[in-house]
């Protein structure tokens, strides 16, 4: 399969990596010293597994139409990441994103109807230009977004789990992307504002008790836009915790580097949708804006 990465940073480059390993022909879009990097070494995985691939490198979207194009940048760049590659998005192409956050599947679908929505426990983190560290062995699930399934469907998820991608077909992706947000919309900002593991707020009564019901908070939102959980989000939470006790979270490592946060897609989609059916937040308002503070007093160090 013909697959470009857009957005090949840490998560982006493991899933290159492997699809490239795997005979696909793959394409990773991202940035220059990163991009310089692969073309003189070659992209090294470490961690889970060490291997080293030499799949095409570029900074800007090529011209051919591929067949897959796997959307992973941080959700703050997407409607950027996509604008500079429509040139590139066929009639025969998919979108699959596999970001955290609400409403990225939403701005592809600006470009074309063929969207996939995916979500992924896999852990990634750039060590250096050209090495990418497998954190976490994970598992992904991907869908026609917002539900059902097809064949596209199916061939990708052959595909990713011909390559170790360990991978699920969902007929209702909405419903996983939602529960991925609600389960970050929780751990995140505490963890980031306290500076603790994941494992800290599972041991912490006080931490554990606020946390579900942030959560709790997110259901009523979801659920009201009509989202069916296929696990309940707080059986999710929970597991995530005890999976990634040793974690520090997404949000408090890009806090801790002085980048913006992925908060507004997280916290701030939640309140978003709240205010659109007449419903409140305060929990995850409280927290949105708590981060947003948090953004500039380490951006302005
Ligand atoms: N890193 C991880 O373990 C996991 C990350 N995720 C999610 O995946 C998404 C990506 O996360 P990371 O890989 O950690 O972020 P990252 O910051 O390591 O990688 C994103 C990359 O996209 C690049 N980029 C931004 N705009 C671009 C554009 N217009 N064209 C080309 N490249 C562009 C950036 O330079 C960066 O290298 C986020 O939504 C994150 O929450 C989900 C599960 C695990
Ligand atoms: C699941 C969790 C919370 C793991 O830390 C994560 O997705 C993140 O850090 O963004």
């Amino acid at each position: 399969m013909e697959i470009c990465i857009l957005g090949a940073g840490s998560i982006g480059s493991l899933f290159g990596a492997l699809l490239a390993k795997a005979g696909n022909e793959v394409t990773l879009i991202g940035r220059e010293e990163h991009v310089k990097a692969i073309n003189e070494k070659g992209l090294r995985i470490v961690g889970v597994e060490e291997f080293t691939v030499y799949p095409k490198a570029v900074t800007y979207a090529p011209e051919n139409e591929p067949d897959l194009i796997i959307l992973a940048t941080k959700s703050y760049s997407t409607a950027h990441a996509l604008s500079c590659a429509k040139h590139c998005i066929g009639k025969k192409t998919w979108i699959l994103s596999i970001q955290n956050g609400l409403g990225n599947e939403d701005l592809a679908l600006k470009y074309t109807k063929n969207v996939l929505g995916g979500i992924t426990t896999n852990g990634a983190m750039l060590e250096e230009w050209g090495v990418v560290r497998w954190t976490g062995k994970g598992i992904t699930k991907i869908g026609v977004y917002p539900k059902g399934k097809n064949e596209m469907a199916e061939k990708v998820a052959r595909v990713f789990n011909n390559a170790g991608i360990e991978t699920q077909v969902s007929e209702n992706i909405i419903s996983w992307k939602w529960v991925k947000a609600l389960v970050n919309s929780a751990i995140n900002p505490v963890g980031a504002l306290l500076e603790v593991k994941n494992g800290f707020l599972l041991e912490n009564e006080y931490l554990q008790a606020i946390l579900m019901e942030i959560v709790k908070e997110g259901c009523r939102v979801a659920m009201q836009w009509g989202i069916e959980f296929e696990e309940h989000p707080l059986e999710v939470l929970i597991d995530t915790l005890e999976r990634t006790k040793d974690n520090y979270n997404s949000m408090l490592q890009d806090l801790k580097r002085g980048k913006k946060t992925e908060v507004d897609y997280i916290n701030g989609k939640i309140v978003e949708y709240a205010e659109n059916i007449g419903l409140s937040a305060p929990m995850n308002n409280l927290l949105w804006s708590l981060i947003k503070a948090k953004e500039h007093l380490t951006q302005s160090k």
